[in-house]
Formats: C-alpha cells, structure tokens, sequence
C-alpha cells in the first residue's frame, strides 16, 4: 500500500495531501510499513504490521505559514528559554515546535531538563581526552533523563483522554511515570524485574503511588507482558517504544547543542540498554541537521555493559543479525538482553557514522568511581558513557583534540544498596570505608592526620 510521505522525509513535505485526519502539526508514521496513524491515535505499535511508531512534524513555520531559517529557529528556542508560563522554562518544552507543536494546555511538567554540561579536569584526566564534556541527566526531577520522554508521553495520554497509563521497567521510567502520573492525575501501573530494581528507584515510584507490579521474570518478560496488557486491557503504553517519549529525548541533544552554541561535538557517547535513547538521539541530529541548526553530524556512541550487549556485537558483524542475550550486569538499568528500538536505533549509528561498543562491569564501576569521586556523582549504568570514552582514547579512535559530550543518564542516589556495599569492601582498593570512632577530639584529630598524610 503506498503513503502520501516519501520514506526519507525527515519533516512533513509542504503541501502534502491525504494525511490523516488531525494532522496539522505532526502524525504518527509505521517505521516498517510506512501506515500513517493520526497524532491522536493511541497503538501502542503499528495496527498493520506491528512495527514501531514515529513522529513526523511539520517543520516550523512563522505567524504567515512560511518554513523559518535556522536562526529564526534557533532565536525562538533561546526566547522560550526563560519565558513563562512555566511549561516553557523547560527543557524539553521550550522545544516545543519540534517535539509536539500544539501540546498547549496538555502539557504535564515539572518542569525538567536544563541539565547542566559540565567539564571536570578528574574526568577529563581518567579519560585522556582534554575536551570531555559532560551532560548530567541526573539533574532532572526524578534523577534520571526518563522525565524528558515521559512530560511528552503523559502530556500525550491527557490529550487522548487515558483511563490508565504503564510501563516495563528497570526502575528509572517507572519513577518517572510514577511521578508525573501522579501530576496529572492518571493511574499508573508500573511492571518491574523482581529483586532486579536499585532501591533508589522503587522507593520513588513506591512514593509517588503507582502500583507496582513485582514480575516474576527480567525486563524483557516485563516489556512483553505490559505491551499485551496494554492492548488487551486500553491502558496507554509509556515505555520508549511510545513515539511520544523519542519526540522528549531528542531534547538531551537539542539542550546539548544549544549549550555548544549550536556548534556540534565530535561524538556523543551515551550508554545503551533498550536503546530508546540511542533512537532518540539519531533522530535529534537528523533533524537538526536537515533544519540546518547544526553543520556537521557527531558521532554517536552507544555503550553497552559487556553482559548486555546484543547490540555491539551486531554492529561488529555491520548488524547482519539482531541477537538476544541473557542478560547479566551490575547496570541494572541496561540489564536488558531483547533491546525494543532495535531497528530505530541502528538507524541512528548508521546515519552518524556511530559506533557501538561495551564496557565491563569492572571498567563500568571503576569509571563510576571516578565520577563519585570528583563530586558529580551518577548511578551504575551512566558511567558506561565514561568508561565508553576512556576506551576509545586508548583505542586512538577519539583524538586528543575531539570535542566529545558524554552523558550521564542517572542520579548517584538512585543506587544507594550497590554503593553502601562497594565502598565497605575489604578487598576494594578504592573503597571509601567509613571509620567507626570514638566521641572524643583526639580519635577525630587521628582521622584526619591520617587522612591528610594519603592525601599527600
Ligand atoms: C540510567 C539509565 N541509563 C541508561 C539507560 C538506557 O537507555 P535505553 O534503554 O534508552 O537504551 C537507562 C534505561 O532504563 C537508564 O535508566
């Protein structure tokens, strides 16, 4: 069956005809098939063939419906950057026009993102690449990126008027629906691995009164079951598979590039579990490439934890195969063997030239440990972006004069458990053990002599 939207087209072609009913700004589009669904149809997949859903948006245009140039663009992001009403303070909101033109009164947020990019020379050091940036996703409300897909996914389930909204999760997006279910006043069901979530993130979404559901089973058998509850059951579907949730990611790359002065790195190195992230950040720089925002396409990076990674060994063999693994790995938040954007996301390496490597879960904690330590702090699984960079250095693959932004996707507290028992061992050489003392100055004036004298 053929569609009015060319197969390439990265914005909605002016002048197209026979666009579903609703779509004026945006509409929903089958990654496989090509099937055009309204923006206001709530599959969770494509009703033809099953295959993922995408947003394509019109590009944007001033008050006289003409296409605007790139600064205009770039001038209507920085004037939205500190406005009000609050929704656009954020940022994800303050991208509105190409996340979901015309959200209006839907919108359901914190506000969140205005992650800050920071440069630390310990980082920057352990790595060996002087020009390491680093986006901290942690700084959002619920401490992980997952609130930039789920303002858009939650603003989405009000404009469809959900009964009930959920999701598979290895603890991040299940806090982050929890959270903003609870602002707009929808139910959210959240199904986790059992014994397999950092206590950090249950105990948020616990908080924020979603139900959780304990699955017998890892993330994967998590993922299969919501996505047939959901379809069985009408509740809407907020994993990342949600088109929604892609359209609010993309904005890590958006802010990012906004914070360079428009001015694109060298590679972005992120790490990868279900790799919805890695989908957004391709379709982030497609965009703002073809909007001419940026003049050259970074390379992007997705890391995966060595027990955990079907995706790096596909791309070594150029993704001729799409494998599943048991997956094992002290991430638990990229502890994910079937990745579900699988397709989307080698979209996004092939088109940037990208890279798909993995870090074990020795280099992961040494790396972590590195990041905690200089003062910035971030959960497990974010610091396989850093462990990501340090090895392409050692590789000669990222130069010593490369611009490169890693990100960090997750808050230091959200695994409080792992980290209490790394830093007690006995055999850790880098543990931080507490010393237990007694209440008297002198045992105090010991400590610090001695903390002193390994300071030196
Ligand atoms: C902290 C953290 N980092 C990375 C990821 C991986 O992102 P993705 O599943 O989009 O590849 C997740 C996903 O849950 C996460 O919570």
């Amino acid at each position: 069956m053929s569609h009015p939207l060319p197969a390439d087209a990265v914005f909605l072609p002016a002048g197209v005809t026979g666009l579903p009913v609703g779509a004026q700004h945006s509409v929903q589009r089958c990654a496989s098939c090509g099937q055009l669904l309204s923006p206001l149809d709530a599959a969770p997949d494509c009703p033809s063939c099953g295959g993922l859903l995408e947003i394509i948006h019109r590009a944007p245009v001033d008050e006289f419906d003409a296409p605007l140039s790139a600064n205009a663009i770039k001038h209507s992001f920085a004037q939205h950057c500190c406005a009000l009403p609050m929704g656009h303070a954020s940022g994800v909101w303050r991208f509105e026009s190409i996340v979901m033109p015309g959200a209006g009164d839907a919108i359901v947020s914190h506000p969140e993102g205005n992650t800050p990019l920071l440069s630390r020379a310990a980082i920057s050091r352990y790595t060996g690449c002087d020009g390491l940036l680093i986006k901290h996703e942690g700084h959002n409300p619920t401490g992980s990126f997952k609130d930039r897909g789920m303002t858009v996914g939650t603003t989405q389930a009000v404009r469809i008027g959900a009964s009930a909204v959920a999701c598979a999760s290895t603890g991040n997006t299940s806090a982050a629906l929890a959270s903003y279910a609870a602002q707009a006043g929808i139910p959210g069901l959240v199904f986790v691995p059992a014994g397999k979530i950092a206590l950090g993130k249950l105990a948020q979404t616990l908080s924020y009164g979603a139900r959780t559901l304990l699955v017998k089973g890892d993330f994967d058998e998590c993922l299969r079951l919501v996505q047939q509850a959901s379809r069985e059951l009408g509740i809407y579907l907020l994993n990342s598979i949600n088109p929604w949730r892609v359209e609010g990611q993309k904005t890590i790359v958006f802010e990012l590039l906004q914070q360079l002065g428009w001015h694109a790195p060298d590679f972005i190195v992120l790490p990868a579990g279900n790799l919805g992230n890695t989908a957004a950040f391709g379709k982030a720089l497609r965009e703002a490439h073809a909007l001419g925002l940026i003049a050259k396409m970074p390379r992007l990076v997705s890391v995966q934890a060595a027990g955990a990674a079907p995706f790096a060994r596909a791309f070594r063999e150029d993704f001729a195969t799409r494998y599943t693994v048991q997956a094992e790995t002290i991430a638990t938040a990229i502890r994910i063997g079937d990745p579900a954007s699988w397709d989307r996301a080698v979209r996004a390496i092939r088109e940037t030239n990208g890279l798909v490597i993995s870090a074990t879960d020795d280099e992961i904690i040494d790396a972590k440990v590195t990041i905690d330590a200089a003062g910035v702090g971030c959960e497990p699984a974010s610091a396989a972006s850093v462990a990501g960079v340090r090895q392409l250095v050692r590789d000669g693959i990222i130069g010593a004069g490369d611009t490169v932004v890693a990100v960090l996707t997750g808050h230091v507290l959200k695994d409080p458990g792992m980290l209490v028992e790394l830093h007690q061992r006995e055999d850790y050489p880098r543990a931080n053990r507490p010393v237990e003392i007694d209440a008297t100055v002198s045992a105090v004036e010991a400590v610090l002599r001695e903390t002193r004298g390994s300071a030196l």
